[in-house]
């Protein structure tokens, strides 16, 4: 099969599974609580100048829109870690990029989901590993699973029930990051 004919069949599946899914969260609802969120942050971080570190690639939308809302100073850094892939199931972490130079310092990951809680407790237990002073977690969406989590996230934005959910730098196959508002796919 040719590459034209890949691309092809990869857009007719992203179309499909956008049009069999439901909207969870429209794009307003979004961006009201990243508004909200940074208000918070602004409020709690204002004199901590903090070194925010996203965790990508899922948190690039989540950053984009909330960063510029951000009204104090702070650094700004970044993290790659893995589970999940192109996968629907979380699998064995792949580390793309470790965290530099969080000694000392007030840190702020972001991450656009928190589902088993795997990503982000880890993610936080390798910051206060590597001496950072302290480390507070904000995801954009927290999924409702049903039992407990190794991690409570410190800011929320959303609230999302038990499904594959994507859209909001969400991926669904790899798929539908660049949606402004949060779907989920159908059981
Ligand atoms: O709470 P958990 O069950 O650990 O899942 C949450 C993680 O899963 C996703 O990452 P993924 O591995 O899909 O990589 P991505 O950021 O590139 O989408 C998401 O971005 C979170 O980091
Ligand atoms: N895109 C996406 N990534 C996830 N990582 C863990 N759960 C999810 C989810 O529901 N959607």
């Amino acid at each position: 099969m040719t590459k034209q004919q890949d691309w092809c069949e990869k857009h007719q599946e992203a179309t499909a599974l956008l049009a069999n899914s439901d909207e969870i969260h429209s794009a307003a609802a979004c961006q009201a609580a990243i508004e909200q969120m940074a208000a918070d942050l602004c409020r709690d971080f204002a004199d901590r100048y903090p070194l925010v570190l996203p965790i990508m690639g899922g948190a690039v939308v989540f950053t984009g829109k909330l960063l510029p809302l951000l009204r104090f100073p702070l650094d700004f850094d970044y993290i790659h870690i893995t589970r999940y892939g192109d996968k629907l199931k979380g699998g064995a972490f792949e580390w793309l990029r470790q965290p530099q130079n969080v000694s000392g310092r007030h840190v702020l990951i972001l991450d656009d989901i928190l589902d088993e809680g795997l990503t982000l407790h880890t993610v936080r237990e390798h910051i206060l590993a590597a001496g950072a002073a302290s480390c507070r977690t904000a995801v954009f969406a927290d999924k409702d699973i049903g039992r407990a989590k190794p991690i409570a996230a410190d800011y929320v934005g959303v609230r999302v029930p038990n499904r594959y959910v994507f859209g909001f730098g969400m991926d669904a196959k790899g798929m539908w990051r660049n949606l402004e508002a949060v779907y989920a796919v159908s059981n």
